[in-house]
């Protein structure tokens, strides 16, 4: 059998941020066919799924009929739902899956034992922490196996996150950190971009410069630390020159705590995303 994504039939059982950010990723890459991706939510949310298949070409249900099918027919359940809404997805799958089939989970905090518990059943699970940069093709995803996924199966999932960005693998109970570091990630860069930008317009700029100003800057600083393989804090050493005005404003970030309170707040994610976990399959 072959372990290449896109000869894969892909259900994404759950249609919302991450499964598009995955769906528009592998798209764009040309990693798989509109006609083997099925998006599936809850039915209630219609025009969702309608602008999901008018702008991708993908298939999409709702309906309890038509996504078993489509369940059926993959080779790939992506389970991209709420912590919350897990124990019930994976009890209406229950019925639906074969061996030959593998779930790839996206969900914060679920353990691939919890699976396996709801399941009944030791399918080949894939756990992941993807984020939503994977949209662009660049995702920053870590990944773990159960014992029950083939090598072949793993080449598959690994060409399915390579192909939208890197992949690390870890070990599974290193996914909650991936998920406080990397899966909210992008959240915390968004919100250092929001204040840069308001301080910009603060001090007079127009909202336009100042943005324009805050997306070079991001870009150019992140691109420095992949190019030239410096460590961030030696690049930020030549960017502080003594008693300046970086000094000044990495003074006052001290005086509000900022290092302390940021690192206090990825962990802060991860144990979020352990509690989550740990209250799924456990009503
Ligand atoms: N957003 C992110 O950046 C990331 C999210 N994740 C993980 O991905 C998962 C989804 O997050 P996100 O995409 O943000 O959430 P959303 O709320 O955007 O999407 C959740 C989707 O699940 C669907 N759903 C819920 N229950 C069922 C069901 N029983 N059958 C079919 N579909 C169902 C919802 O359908 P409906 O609209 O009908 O309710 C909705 O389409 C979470 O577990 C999260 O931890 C992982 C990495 C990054
Ligand atoms: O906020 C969340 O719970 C999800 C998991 C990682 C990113 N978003």
């Amino acid at each position: 059998m072959s372990a290449s994504i896109i000869e894969k039939r892909i259900a994404f059982y759950g249609a919302g941020s991450i499964a598009e950010a995955l769906v528009r990723g592998l798209l764009a890459k040309q990693k798989a066919w509109p006609g083997n991706l099925s998006l599936l939510n809850r039915g209630g949310k219609s025009e969702r799924l309608q602008n999901l298949r008018t702008t991708y070409g993908v298939r999409v249900s709702g309906n309890p009929e038509s996504k078993q099918r489509f369940v059926q027919e993959a080779d790939l359940i992506v389970l991209a739902v709420k912590p919350v809404d897990c124990e019930t997805a994976l009890l209406e799958l229950k019925p639906l899956l074969n061996e030959n089939q593998m779930i790839v989970s996206v969900v914060a905090g679920l353990t691939i034992e919890t699976i396996e518990g709801i399941l009944e059943m030791s399918m080949p699970v894939v756990r992941t922490m993807p984020n939503t940069s994977s949209t662009i093709g660049f995702g920053a995803t870590g990944i773990a196996f159960s014992e029950r996924v083939t090598d072949h199966q793993q080449q598959t999932a690994l060409e399915m996150f390579e192909s939208i960005g890197t992949v690390t693998v870890v070990e599974e109970s290193l996914l909650n950190v991936v998920t406080g570091v990397s899966g909210s990630g992008p959240a915390y860069v968004y919100f250092l971009m929001e204040q840069l930008t308001a301080a910009g317009v603060q001090g007079g700029m127009d909202e336009e410069t100042a943005r324009t100003l805050t997306v070079q800057t991001f870009l150019g600083a992140a691109q420095m630390v992949q190019l030239t393989g410096e460590d961030p804090a030696d690049l930020r050493r030549k960017v502080t020159s003594p008693n300046g005005t970086t000094q000044a404003a990495l003074d006052v970030l001290a005086e509000y705590r900022f290092a302390e309170g940021f690192n206090r707040a990825v962990l802060r994610a991860s144990e979020r995303a352990a509690e989550m976990g740990a209250t799924i399959g456990r009503k």
